[in-house]
């Protein structure tokens, strides 16, 4: 069968974006899961951190549902929610729209652009879990995890944890452990077969630059390294605020190896939290694959029509590069 997609990134975090909802397409639970491996691998003339499905919805505008590179399935993506957030304004022709994800049901909206000429929009990352068992994560007795030295993950390192609700372990680091290779280490341990978080883990080592501004680097579960991770973001931002580095309420600027975001985290009354991703939603091109649901690996690629807004979001891209160089990775 021929399928249309969109190639498109948020913070350079890039994703298939399929739509089965008005395509007419149908597929497997199966078939989701090797579209993904077969369509992601980086080696094919593809590749992407993961596949963004838009379904109907019963409750919402539209539903998301991620597929990671390796097959396994997400409850959420920050940067992939803006993505696909994106696609549905412009099909319904509205600004503000609420997505089916698989725990809650989110609120996107358009904003203003975070640079010139990159579309932009803001989304909310809840509910906002603080409980061990959320993520998974076993930790002998421990119900929580906040900035604490925990030997089974690290001598050294404070690690906190969180579930947004995708689970995300967060480092409060300095440059000599940005540039050191702990953090594949750990991540690469708890992302195996492993006790201690079973489904696997984001592992994110977050370096404050000053105040309001802070680098993240994420080793994404069922990925690897990539250059951003929206929930990991959005939940180092909270994170960076109840450890008093940063203010609630306020705007805090996320650097990453693909760009930049916004975050703003909430208290709400009844105590709980919620955060605001605000950054670029770029579409890179449209394609056409002919694929054998039955050995998609096979899948070719039948047309490709380039869009023109990654010149844009590349001179914001280097604009940050630059910056990181003179300052964590200096
Ligand atoms: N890149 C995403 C998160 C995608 C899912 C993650 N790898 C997981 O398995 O939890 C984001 O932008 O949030």
């Amino acid at each position: 069968m021929q399928i249309e997609l969109i190639k498109c990134h948020g913070s350079s975090n890039d994703f298939l974006l399929i739509d089965e909802w008005t395509n007419g397409y149908s597929f497997t639970e199966e078939e989701r899961r090797q579209l993904s491996i077969a369509l992601c691998d980086r080696g094919s003339s593809l590749g992407a951190d993961g596949i963004l499905f838009v379904l109907e919805s019963k409750q919402a505008d539209a539903k998301m549902r991620i597929f990671n590179s390796d097959g396994s399935e997400a409850s959420m993506c920050g940067n992939g929610l803006r993505c696909l957030g994106r696609y549905v304004c412009e099909l319904l022709k509205k600004d503000e729209i609420v997505v089916e994800t698989m725990k809650a049901d989110l609120q996107v909206t358009k904003d203003e652009d975070l640079y010139e000429d990159v579309p932009t929009y803001r989304v909310e990352i809840s509910p906002v879990l603080f409980s061990l068992s959320s993520l998974p994560m076993h930790l002998g007795g421990k119900d929580t995890l906040l900035n604490e030295v925990v030997p089974e993950l690290s001598d050294s390192i404070a690690f906190s944890a969180a579930a947004v609700p995708n689970p995300h372990l967060i480092a409060i680091v300095d440059q000599a452990q940005i540039a050191s290779d702990e953090q594949k280490q750990i991540a690469e341990r708890l992302n195996g077969p492993n006790d201690i978080c079973p489904d696997g883990v984001n592992v994110s080592f977050v370096h404050p630059m000053k105040p309001g501004k802070i680098y993240v680097r994420t080793f994404e579960r069922g990925v690897g390294f990539t250059n951003a991770c929206g929930t990991a973001m959005s939940a180092s931002s909270l994170v960076t605020c109840l450890l008093d580095l940063n203010k609630l309420e306020e705007t805090i600027e996320v650097f990453n190896n693909g760009g930049k975001v916004r975050c703003v985290a909430h208290k709400k009354a009844d105590g709980g939290y919620w955060i605001d991703l605000i950054g670029n939603a770029t579409y890179l091109y449209d394609a056409v694959v002919e694929v054998n649901l039955h050995d998609p690996s096979s899948f070719s690629l039948v047309n490709k029509q380039e869009r023109a807004e990654q010149e844009q979001y590349e001179k914001l891209g280097n604009e940050v590069k630059v910056l990181l160089q003179q300052t964590v990775f200096a």
